[in-house]
């Protein structure tokens, strides 16, 4: 096929000097060091390109900001144009799609972003915006030229499968891609393991299976051995589902690809069924899992009721967030309280825990409660400190709250004080409902995922991540999704309508939510899970009676 010029819009390119002229020279350059601003036409006036040096984060990739009017900012990702230059371009093959041609403007315009919070004042600033998703007129990549691999790493999540499956039916459908290779047994799978040739054929049905058909681990991400077997083998397109963990290998990865000059494109499709990846609307497999605990909830229910107080005890995922607990306690309508780690609470006194418990059992006769795995880790902060395990990957192992919360409820019902026979059925249906295939919702939504990984590899957009923010899907810089985790914001409307549906206590006072309040706005704006910085949490927690600031990082807990 004959390459012709790009016509990609300069503002999607680095190689911009201060006076507005595109570099003679097409030498790779190495933008670490770069930090400039410069000012360059755009279709909607001036635009200016900002450079700026991230710090104090793993990644030493620069963001790359252009600024418009009204306070426009777009965190736009990389391109293969940015350390490539002259790199030809094809159009692309979709237009000549039976399905495709068809779709009214069907490739995405090319200034088209999406707007980060559409929440706005009529004085607001026009804010931050990612560039959408889609497919574009021209693409980076001859189909025959094309050598994709996928792989999957971190723990499992429901529709591991499904978009395994689409990455490999799109590339070839669509783009009529024949070389994908699934890279087995997680990142180090690139260098210690076999290699499994992907067709439509071979992914047909996998989707009706929970897991992964590569296999996944921790652990394992060696960047120059990955980037070597890359390189060796002549892939030219990853595509690397996985969590918060997996992003930042993949960001590495994306570095040591542009260092050396590499035509690769790195895609990232962020995976965790705990629904804590930052800036997205939601992660894939949440949504199954939410439906698959309500299972869980209904048998600790049904136990609960069948005795004289009956109390089930239910312990969902969530190592550093709520939401599988808050939601699946929404749906469930059965929960008498939840418990998640963005909301601290205490056992004993007035307000606390153990009071409520017994409310409840004289009132109703029998309870059930959900715990988040990452809850109340206040309390067992002093064991896990020295126990101290983490995972291969470097994950905080956190202890069993359900077990321990389970033993201390058996504890103070039995104590002499008490003396109430309390009947308790403690259930843990982690891996249950890890392991399931995903349903139908989120198999659609893995669908969009895995073709908006697609169009953007092809488009030679590289270094990002994707996901839907506000409903749209949009590429995000790899950084803006490893930086912080999505939490729980127990401040916000939905986290008081879990309070007004269990009718538990929320274990804090008036005073305690106003002193939140005022701190959350001073600096550190407590409670904000936009605000949770590097794996940070600050709350208020009781300790001796007092409430006092607590700081959960990576699960151990300081005060
Ligand atoms: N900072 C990092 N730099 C490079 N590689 C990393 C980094 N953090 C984690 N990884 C690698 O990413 C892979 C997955 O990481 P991890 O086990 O933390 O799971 P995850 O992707 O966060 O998924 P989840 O926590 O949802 O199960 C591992 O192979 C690990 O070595
Ligand atoms: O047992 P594993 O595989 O280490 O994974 C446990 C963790 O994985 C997650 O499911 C996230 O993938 C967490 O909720 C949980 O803490
Ligand atoms: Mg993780």
């Amino acid at each position: 096929m004959e390459s012709v010029p790009n016509p990609t819009p300069v503002p999607q390119k680095l190689q911009v000097e201060s006076n507005g002229t595109i570099p003679k020279s097409n030498h790779l350059f190495d933008l670490r060091n770069s930090l400039s601003s410069v000012k360059v036409p755009s279709l909607n006036g001036d635009l200016k390109l900002q450079f700026r040096r991230k710090m104090g984060s793993e990644s030493k990739t620069n963001p790359k900001i252009v600024h418009g009017e009204a306070g426009y900012v777009l965190e736009d990702v990389p391109h293969l144009t940015d350390y490539i230059p002259d790199l030809p371009s094809y159009p692309n093959p979709l237009q000549d799609n039976p399905a495709y041609s068809v779709v009214k403007q069907f490739f995405v315009n090319r200034d088209d972003t999406v707007k980060q919070k559409i929440v706005v004042h009529k004085t607001s600033p026009r804010g931050t915006h990612f560039r959408r998703s889609g497919p574009r007129q021209r693409v980076y990549f001859e189909s025959d030229e094309v050598h994709a691999c996928i792989v999957t790493c971190g723990g499992l999540c429901p529709g591991l499968n499904t978009v395994i499956r689409e990455i490999v039916c799109g590339l070839s459908h669509m783009y009529g891609v024949t070389k994908i290779l699934g890279i087995e047994g997680g990142y180090r799978g690139f260098y210690a393991r076999n290699t499994i040739t992907l067709t439509p054929k071979t992914v047909n049905d996998i989707h009706k299976r929970g897991g992964t058909i590569l296999g996944t681990s921790r652990g394992g991400h060696d960047t120059s051995k990955i980037v070597d077997s890359i390189q060796d083998r002549g892939i030219n397109q990853v595509y690397i589902i996985g969590g918060d963990g997996t992003q930042k290998g993949a960001s590495v990865i994306f570095e040591e690809i542009q260092r050396r000059g590499l035509k690769v494109a790195v895609a990232g499709i962020p995976k965790t069924i705990d629904n804590d990846i930052a800036v997205i609307d939601k992660s894939f497999g949440f949504d199954t899992a939410v439906e698959e605990a309500q299972r869980a909830i209904n048998a600790a229910h049904v136990e609960a009721e069948s005795v004289e107080n009956g109390i089930g005890v239910v312990k969902l995922m969530g190592r550093y967030s709520g939401f599988i607990a808050m939601y699946a306690t929404l749906a469930s309508r059965d929960v008498d309280c939840c418990l998640i780690p963005e909301s601290p609470f205490y056992l004993e006194g007035k307000g606390g825990l153990f009071e409520y418990i017994e409310k409840r059992l004289k009132e109703n006769g029998h309870m059930v409660l959900v715990v988040a795995e990452g809850a109340g880790q206040e309390f067992i902060a002093e064991n896990m400190r020295s126990m101290d395990h983490a995972d291969a990957s470097g994950n905080k192992q956190l202890l069993d709250v359900g077990f321990w919360l389970s033993q201390k409820i058996k504890d103070h019902f039995a104590s002499r004080k008490k003396k109430m026979v309390i009947n308790l059925k403690y259930i843990d249906p982690t891996y249950m409902i890890r392991a399931i295939p995903s349903n139908a919702s989120d198999n659609v939504y893995c669908t969009l995922l895995a073709h908006s990984a697609i169009h953007g590899a092809m488009a030679g957009y590289t270094g990002f991540t994707i996901g839907p923010v506000n409903g749209r899907h949009a590429y995000i810089p790899f950084h803006r999704i490893t930086e912080t985790q999505n939490k729980v914001v127990i401040t916000d409307r939905m986290w008081a309508r879990l309070l007004s549906s269990t009718n538990q206590p929320s274990f804090l006072s008036h005073k305690d939510v106003e002193d939140s309040k005022k701190e959350e706005e001073e600096q550190t704006q407590l409670l904000d899970g936009e605000n949770c910085k590097d794996g940070h949490h600050v709350f208020l927690m009781k300790k001796d009676g007092h409430h006092v600031k607590g700081v959960v990082d990576n699960g151990l807990t300081y005060s």
